[in-house]
This record gives C-alpha cells, structure tokens and sequence, in this order.
C-alpha cells in the first residue's frame, strides 16, 4: 500500500501556544486513520495544516508525496473536508447548495443525484438547509465533502452532538466511501467511535503523539496482567495470567467453568494509561 498522506516533524505555534510540537505520522491509501485527542489537542490544527489552510513553523506535510504547499489546484481535488465550519447556505436548497459547489469546482451536475442518493438526502433535495435537522446538515457537508471524488477525505469530529441514529448514518457513510477506496483521516475524542470505524490511531494530547497503531495492537500493549473466570453457578473469580495463580484459582471452583476471559481494557483506558488525561 503507497503512503497517501504524510507528515514530518510538524511544528506550529499561536503565540505562545504551542499547537503542535515535532508530530510525525503516515497514512496507507485505503486506510481509515483516527486522530484522537482532547479538545485543544491540535486535531483540527493538523488538519489545517494538510489542507494548506496553515503554514508550519517547521516540518513537512504532504499529500501523495508531495508538500501541500506545492500541491494546489491538485490538492483540493484529491482531498475532501468536513468540518464543523459549515458554510452552507441557509436559504437555498439541499440541492441548490450543492449545485453552487459543482460549479465552482466544475463538476458535472448529473452526479448530485448520485450523491445525495448514497448519504440518503435525495428525497429531501428541494428542502431548504434551515429546515433540516443537524443530522441531514450533516449529511449534505458530506455530500459536498465527496462531491468531486476525492481519494482523501478528513473528517473533523464527524458524528459530534449527533444523536445515535444520525452517528450511526453517518459511520455508514464512512465505511461505504472506504470500501470504495477512499482514504479517512478522521478526528475524534470519542473513543468507540475510533474503535469502531478505524483500521490505525494516534493519540494525541497537548500537541504531541503520545501513542500510535490499531486498536487491537494497543489493546494487546496495555492489556492488564488480569483473567476472570466465571462459573455456571454465576460466580466470578479474578486472577492474574500466570499459570500458577490460574490453576490455583481453578482449584477452587466447585462447579462448571463456564468462561475465562483476559481483561482487554477500551481506548478510552489506554488514553487515560498513556496520558494521564480523561477525554
Ligand atoms: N488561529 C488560532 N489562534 C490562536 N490559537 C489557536 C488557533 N487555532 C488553534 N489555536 C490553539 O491551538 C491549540 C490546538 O487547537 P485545535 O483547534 O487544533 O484543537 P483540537 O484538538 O481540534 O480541539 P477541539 O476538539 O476542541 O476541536 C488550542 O490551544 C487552540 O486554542
């Protein structure tokens, strides 16, 4: 799999905060790849900066190889960006909002149908943006994130203040557009959202990756020296994962076992182990 996105020692300041500090990471074409953090972490920070919407202090940011910077028109047609910063305009149309993207981007019109077919928004076409509700809002940024087909998507915290149903649409989505082949960078800070939808993840607190591989890796690295067993009369026994202790423990049951199972902890854990920080 060829690198799609990239980044090399990433450094940005506001005055004298320190946004991002030295941040390195990689993502494969196909790939979903998480960025989880706190608020004020630096997310949208980084994703700014990929989208050449920010310029460094220091450090390397590039898009299929090349530096955003010398990217351009070839940039912002590989890339799509969802953000909370809507932009869409109240007053027309679901599909009149799109219409005026198609066209700045020249894309052709015949594909809004297509689009608003796969996020679901087809039969609302002619309703105007202020009588949605945030979760078909959230839907047309996504038809107009994905409007022009492009390979890499970043989504800025996509299923945030989102009830479950809407989440879960949008979650859909992503999984959909990957299994066509479209690169995710996305940003989060809830961690079962990450879990579910992300192939790798970065962790990242005050500007610096504190931890980076796929949930299952991570889970493997912080699992807790813990077993618990339980019995078919509902009893549960807690042990550690040495042989010794385990048989010891199994001596003592009287009935069935019924289950033995090590404590695998969550994300939301291995954040607050690795960081100290509850999200
Ligand atoms: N334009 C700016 N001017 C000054 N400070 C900024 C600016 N943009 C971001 N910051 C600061 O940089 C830090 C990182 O901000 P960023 O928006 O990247 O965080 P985030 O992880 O996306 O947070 P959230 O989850 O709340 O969106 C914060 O301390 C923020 O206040």
């Amino acid at each position: 799999m060829n690198t799609i996105v990239e980044v090399r020692h990433g450094a940005i300041s506001f005055k004298e905060t320190k946004a991002l500090k030295d941040v390195s990471f990689s993502i494969k074409e196909g790939e979903i790849f998480g960025f989880l953090g706190p608020s004020g972490a630096g997310k949208t920070t980084t994703i700014k900066l990929l989208t050449n919407q920010l310029k460094p202090d220091h450090g390397t940011f590039l898009i299929l190889g090349k530096p955003v910077d010398e990217l351009q028109d070839e940039l912002y047609q590989n890339i799509g960006v969802l953000s909370d910063n809507s932009g869409l305009y109240e007053k027309l149309t679901v599909y009149e909002n799109l219409k005026i993207f198609a066209d700045l981007k020249k894309i052709s019109t015949s594909y809004i149908d297509e689009v608003l077919q796969k996020t679901g928004l087809y039969e609302a076409k002619k309703k105007k943006v202020e009588h949605l509700s945030k979760g078909m809002k959230q839907r047309l940024l996504f038809s107009r994130a994905i409007l022009h087909k492009p390979k890499i998507l970043f989504l800025d915290e996509p299923a945030s203040a989102l009830d479950p149903a809407s989440s879960e649409a949008v979650y859909e989505m992503i999984f959909e557009l990957n299994r066509q082949g479209t690169t995710i960078f996305l940003t989060t800070h809830n961690m079962s959202e990450a879990d579910l939808l992300c192939h790798r993840v970065a962790f990242l607190n005050e500007g610096e990756i504190k931890e980076m591989g796929s949930p299952d890796e991570l889970k493997l690295k912080y699992a807790k020296n813990e077993v618990v067993i339980l019995d078919d009369k509902g009893n549960k026994y807690h042990t550690t994962k040495d042989t010794a202790s385990l048989m010891k423990t199994l001596a003592t049951i009287q009935g069935n076992i019924l289950r033995i199972n090590s404590v695998e902890p969550d994300l939301k854990t291995i954040f607050l182990d690795v960081t100290g920080r509850e999200l």
